[in-house]
């Protein structure tokens, strides 16, 4: 049960970095309802990548970030819990200018139909500069996670090229998390322009059709054919491009022209948001121990259910031997959908 299509450098101390948003989502309390009527939230450490960077620690695996907060209660919230599991939060900046930490109001109208409301402006992580990415942390880990929401504006775009550059240099794998949220950014042109342009560089992509879609802007596939989507990148730097498909499970291609399909687990869905966070984390945990793409994907597909059974995303992160109980209670047929 090994892979061959990623190689990890063993002899780096830290076994993953992520760079990108940290932020706090508050999860309504009342769930099945319209924001419009929902009083109570509970508070989360959120973000994209932060979820996925607490998954992989979760998992059992050495861990940091890099990032920047703002200089609040809420950004003391957001590193202190970090440090809390044990993430190396050395790379997180203090933001100086006043800038706020953004926000995710979560509204749970129904398990299927779920929506973030975002509060945005002059947040303190698109504030990252170039010249605050610690060569050292990315020098010493195995594999460095990007998330594309920070392309969206300077200078934390230059702070990935920067990231990316030192990844290249020191032999870190690049996982590519194309999270698209389509608030941050303000033209279509732009955004495919600089998600591509970070493609690239990546040797994982892992990406819902829609955001493949918004990348390539249906120009050469107007069919939406994955295969086709994802052989593009084969021709840059990347080994395996992922291609989610919500509940109905993933696919994943590799350079050596191999495909494999996950099938999503029964679940009993509370919402539906974290489900990508928590598959990338299972994912890149499975690939990091050597499994198969195959077996490394069913654990993905296992932590999601898991994550969108719960209220939270970050906090419901779950340990590895929940995660294989929970795919053998799944075999054993004892977890159903709603
Ligand atoms: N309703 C669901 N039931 C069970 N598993 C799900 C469901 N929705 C998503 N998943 C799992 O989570 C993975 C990622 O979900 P997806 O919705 O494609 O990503 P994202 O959250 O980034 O939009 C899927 O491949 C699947 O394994
Ligand atoms: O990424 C954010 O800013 C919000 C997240 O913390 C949020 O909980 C979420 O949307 C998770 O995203 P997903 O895993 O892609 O569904």
């Amino acid at each position: 049960m090994t892979n061959n299509a990623i190689a990890f450098n063993a002899a780096k101390p830290l076994d993953f970095v992520a760079i990108g948003r940290l932020c706090i989502d508050l999860n309504a309390n009342e769930i099945n309802r319209p924001m419009e009527e929902t009083i109570t939230f509970t508070k989360y450490v959120g973000g994209s990548p932060a979820n996925i960077c607490i998954g992989m620690s979760r998992l059992g695996l050495k861990t940091g970030f890099i990032g920047k907060v703002a200089n609040d209660q809420m950004g003391r919230f957001i590193t202190g819990y970090l440090e809390r599991e044990g993430i190396d939060a050395s790379g997180v900046s203090i933001d100086r200018t006043g800038a706020v930490t953004g926000l995710a109001f979560t509204e749970i109208k129904s398990p299927t139909d779920c929506s973030i409301l975002m509060y945005r402006d002059n947040v303190a992580d698109l504030l990252l500069e170039a010249g605050e990415v610690p060569e050292a942390l990315i020098q010493g880990a195995k594999m460095l996670l990007i998330s594309g929401t920070a392309l969206a504006k300077s200078p934390s775009r230059e702070a990935v090229f920067q990231a990316l550059e030192y990844a290249k240099k020191h032999g870190a794998v690049i996982a590519f998390d194309l999270d698209y949220r389509p608030y941050t950014w303000t033209s279509d042109e732009e955004t495919a322009v600089y998600y591509n342009l970070a493609a690239e560089k990546c040797d994982i992509i892992i990406g819902t059709r829609e955001e493949f879609d918004m990348m390539e802007r249906l120009g050469n596939n107007p069919e939406r054919d994955d295969h086709i989507t994802a052989a593009k990148w084969f021709d840059h730097s990347a080994n395996i491009v992922i291609i989610k498909h919500g509940k109905d499970g993933s696919i994943a291609y590799t350079k050596d022209g191999d495909s494999h399909r996950a099938r999503s687990f029964p679940a009993k869905v509370v919402k539906t948001f974290g489900a990508g966070d928590s598959y990338a984390a299972g994912f890149l945990y499975g690939l990091m121990q050597g499994w198969t793409i195959s077996a490394s994907m069913e654990f993905g597909s296992a932590a999601a259910c898991i994550v969108i059974s719960s209220h939270s995303c970050s906090d419901a992160m779950p340990k590895a031997p929940q995660v294989h109980e929970h795919i053998e209670r799944c075999l054993r047929g004892e977890i159903t959908n709603d």
